[in-house]
């Protein structure tokens, strides 16, 4: 395929976070798009079956092989995925079928696809082991029908070396084929700043950049320089971009030495937490400075399943995710299913609007027991460790939900219960949901979501999704005074967190701490120690006095101490 994209090229897309790095790409290639008849041409003129046969048979072996090499050559997870994969491009029952179908005159793709998608339904219907499995016999039938035709092999590539792994949008179950050890960065095509992509790198401690059009076109090896400051991907970037890059690392590398607890110049204190997915992550933050975990994404554990983890296998991770924060805080999120984070077992199917449906805290309408046997892994998990964690309720609209979350929580024996207050609804009343509860964290990118109206997934309306946008501050505001008055703690943990100019804001509006990608933290952490609680209130007020994102951001960025600009070059 020639590339559509010559070098040098500038690419713009929108930065998630601040780093930078240069690196070769690597292409995740889509499944192919052809059709159920196309024709297997051998120089130019149909095959016959016999041939199609020799083909279709040589493909599976081929797949199979590659596969178990490349489980050969990696470890862990990735190791495991792709092993099952190979197992499952080798199953005789299956290879037989395709082979009958194509002897028998069908063309190779509906031969291919009609037989994975027969042993599919058999696998769902079974559940458990084999339900599980339906992902690798789908990449068996994408990877088979690539081969035969000839086109580029699809999925996640094999990493043989530090590379920008490129895709049109990544799947959270991608990034489980991913050889992490070898990750540099992570582009796409699609999605938007708070979208999943840009969280699972955050997560991992990549730096992004979503939306760049035209960036699924480069071809493998192509040596891209990746700035998520500037939302920018350049293709053989000179040496004066390679030198800036690495002073850039060098003063993050520089911050990152101050571990001191995150607060003001004047010692107002504002815990600097980290968003987490699993409990490797909590394993990767654990020796850093973070003061704790703010968020623990728990729907991780459930991706790519059929069925809810046991109460044990939850324990499991839960309580390896305590151990790894010793006596820090760790605040674990109950399930958050539907909308950007379907589940098979817990999202409605026929939802028109699951941003808007039956999601997050919802789904204690629908099943109880998920939200239930979380608590009680949660709290099984504190009595083992002696931790005492925080737990909080995704979605919740009114002091109601705020009200039935507590009473689940607490009859678990779990002491610190909380809400996030992402929906509007919540915010205008935070006073009301705050007395039910113990604290709430603000979920700012579902928060703007929903204020403006904007899918956070589709990053196009991007500017209105913006979370220095005056309405979603309000909204903020209204949250954090509800705390003051009632002496409790309001967090946020949303990506706006992250961004060392608006936290100083949030600070300002009386947010008592901060949880963002772990990576972020020092930028935060400087930013604070620059300026007094008086100047964050004065950043406050003027960015709720501007009359529209840009405004707000310019109006805070003018009144930040020089060597903050300077050093973070804003
Ligand atoms: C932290 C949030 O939750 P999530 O991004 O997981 O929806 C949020 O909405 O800001
Ligand atoms: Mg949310």
């Amino acid at each position: 395929m020639t590339p559509a994209v010559q070098s040098p090229t500038v690419l713009r897309g929108v930065g998630v976070g601040r780093r930078g790095v240069v690196g070769p790409v690597a292409q995740v290639r889509p499944a192919p798009h052809v059709a159920a008849d196309a024709p297997l041409l051998v120089d130019g003129v149909p095959a016959d079956a016999a041939t199609a046969h020799t083909r279709v048979e040589q493909a599976f072996t081929d797949v199979a092989v590659g596969l178990r090499d490349q489980a050969g050559r990696a470890s862990g997870t990735v190791a495991d995925v792709l092993a099952a994969t190979a197992q499952m491009a080798d199953d005789r029952a299956l290879r037989a079928q395709v082979l009958a179908k194509v002897d028998a005159g069908e063309p190779v793709v509906s031969a291919v696809d009609g037989v994975v998608t027969m042993f599919a339904t058999m696998f769902e219907r079974a559940g458990g082991y084999l339900a599980e499995r339906v992902t690798d016999l789908r990449s068996v039938r994408d990877r088979v029908v690539a081969r035969v035709l000839d086109l580029p092999a699809p999925g996640v590539p094999e990493l043989t070396e530090p590379s920008v792994v490129v895709a049109r949008d990544l799947a959270p179950a991608d990034t489980a084929a991913l050889d992490l050890r070898h990750v540099l960065a992570i582009v796409t095509e699609l999605g938007g700043p708070t979208g999943h992509t840009a969280i699972i790198a955050g997560q991992l401690g990549l730096p992004c950049v979503v939306r760049v059009s035209g960036v699924t076109d480069l071809a493998d090896g192509t040596v891209v320089a990746v700035d998520a400051a500037d939302g920018t991907v350049t293709t053989d970037p000179d040496d004066e971009q390679r030198a800036a890059l690495v002073a850039r690392a060098e003063v993050e590398r520089t911050l990152a030495a101050d571990t001191a607890p995150g607060g003001t110049s004047d010692g107002h204190l504002v815990a600097l937490l980290a968003n987490i997915g699993t409990a490797e992550d909590a394993e990767r933050v654990g020796p850093t400075a973070v003061e704790g975990v703010g968020l623990f994404r728990t729907e991780v554990l459930f991706l790519e399943r059929t069925t809810a983890p046991t109460v044990e296998e939850q324990t499991e991770v839960y309580e390896r995710t305590l151990r790894a924060l010793g006596d820090r805080k760790v605040v674990v999120r109950t399930l958050d299913a539907g909308a950007d984070k379907p589940l098979a077992f817990a999202t409605q199917p026929d939802e028109e609007n699951p941003a808007l449906g039956v999601r997050g805290f919802r789904l204690v309408r629908t099943n109880p027991d998920l939200i239930d046997t979380q608590l009680a892994a949660l709290a099984a998990a504190q009595q083992a460790t002696g931790a005492r964690p925080w737990v909080m309720a995704p979605m919740i609209a009114t002091p109601a939900e705020a009200r039935d979350f507590a009473a689940r929580a607490r009859a678990q024996g779990l002491a610190q219960v909380g809400v996030m207050v992402e929906v509007p609804a919540a915010a205008l009343r935070a006073r009301e949901i705050l007395a039910e509860v113990d604290f709430v964290s603000l979920g700012t990118n579902d928060l703007a979501q929903y204020a403006m109206a904007t899918d956070r997934l589709r990053g196009e309306l991007a500017d209105l999704l913006d979370p220095w946008q005056p309405a979603v501050l309000d909204l903020v505001a209204a949250t954090a005074r509800a705390g003051l008055e009632l002496g409790k703690p309001v967090g946020v943990c949303g990506e706006s967190a992250s961004d060392p100019v608006l936290a100083l804001v949030l600070v300002g509006l009386g947010v008592t701490s901060l949880s963002m990608s772990a990576g972020a933290v020092p930028a935060v952490r400087y930013a604070l120690r620059h300026h007094t609680a008086e100047q964050c209130r004065a950043m406050a007020d003027a960015a709720l006095v501007a009359g529209a994102a840009p405004e707000a951001r310019a109006a805070v960025v003018a009144l930040l101490h020089s060597s903050v600009r300077s050093t973070l070059g804003l």
